[in-house]
């Protein structure tokens, strides 16, 4: 991937200047970093279904990340969905520049995450983010850009797979916590909120000093990853370790989010994550996130469940 000439939409010099550069106490210690062989890798072509379920459902607990393959999607789709992501992030600065804002309610941006840290102001993370709406059954094309020309239909291809997988991996999810199988998606209701967030991390000449995406959990409800092959950033804390999110060939990533583990009352885990920067080679990711619509949120609270609280379901943590 040509990277050598990446700059940022907003124009911020890509260098090591204190603008990125971490206090010493928020970088990541990479030393300390553990391979990702404790993450299971979930073969979903599996058909004593008590078994995949079963798998899921363990994964779900113990770590909330996972590896699926032999997931349905084909492999050329993701390979073509991340090249049309990377050729937008080829774009000339300007183009993108577009998408630049600072209003959060804008559905399609490009943006760039930072953390605040005191006595410093913003320090900027060192890479550029293009959120936007995604959904398989809905027409959320107009969202999307024009520019590179073949984005619109390889996204819209891409969704319609993303939303079959993600139906079933709430099923089995559902099966795991003994429900319904249509639970979890029923809960999480009609016209879900999904939108997708592609982070392109230049490479960085010394990734110990900055982060690509700090420490968090993601607000949604579940998140289904799609990351290049050969480049390594994503990390998720297992037992207050930190452990690397290798890529493994034709593999995604899911995640648990915030909101499911609020429905299966604390049983399937939301866990810490974060991107480090690669030394020598850009990176790409592009989670796929599902959660609930903010009417949904908002009345099951007003139902009284808590927050977006579903003891309702019966699930025993
Ligand atoms: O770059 C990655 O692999 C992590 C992305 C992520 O956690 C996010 O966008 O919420
Ligand atoms: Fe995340």
């Amino acid at each position: 991937m040509e990277t050598t000439r990446f700059q940022f939409a907003n124009n911020t010099p890509l260098s090591l200047s204190p603008n990125f550069i971490l206090p010493e106490e928020n970088r990541p210690i990479l030393s300390e970093v553990f391979s990702s062989a404790s993450i299971p890798t979930i073969d979903l072509n599996n058909h004593d279904i008590d078994d995949l379920v079963s798998k899921i459902s363990r994964a779900c607990e113990k770590f909330g990340f996972f590896q699926i393959i032999n997931h349905g999607v084909p492999k050329e789709l993701c390979q073509r969905v991340l090249a049309v992501v990377t050729e937008f992030f080829q774009l000339p600065p300007e183009e993108r520049a577009q998408f630049l804002t600072t209003d959060h309610s804008k559905r399609v941006k490009v943006f760039n995450y930072y953390q605040k840290v005191e006595g410093q102001g913003r320090v900027l993370m060192w890479g550029e983010t293009f959120t936007h709406p995604w959904h398989p059954t809905e027409d959320f094309t107009h969202f999307l850009p024009k520019s590179p020309p073949q984005y619109r239909a390889i996204f819209t291809e891409y969704a319609r797979e993303i939303g079959a997988l993600m139906d079933k991996l709430l099923s089995l999810m559902s099966q795991g916590l003994g429900l319904e199988k249509d639970c979890l998606k029923r809960k999480i209701g009609e016209r879900p909120a999904i939108y997708t967030q592609a982070n392109y991390y230049p490479p960085c000449p010394d990734p110990e000093l900055t982060m690509g995406l700090q420490a968090h959990n993601d607000i949604s409800a579940l998140v289904v990853l799609l990351q290049m092959e050969g480049v390594s950033g994503l990390q998720v804390v297992i037992d207050g370790k930190w452990v690397a999110v290798e890529p493994v060939p034709d593999a995604f990533v899911v995640n648990i989010a915030d909101q499911i583990e609020v429905l299966s009352n604390g049983r399937y885990k939301s866990a810490l994550h974060r991107a480090v920067s690669n030394k020598r080679l850009a990176r790409l990711s592009l989670p796929m996130f599902y959660a609930p619509n903010n009417d949904t949120a908002r009345r099951s609270e007003e139902e009284g469940k808590g927050s977006f609280s579903v003891t309702a379901l019966g699930v025993r943590s």
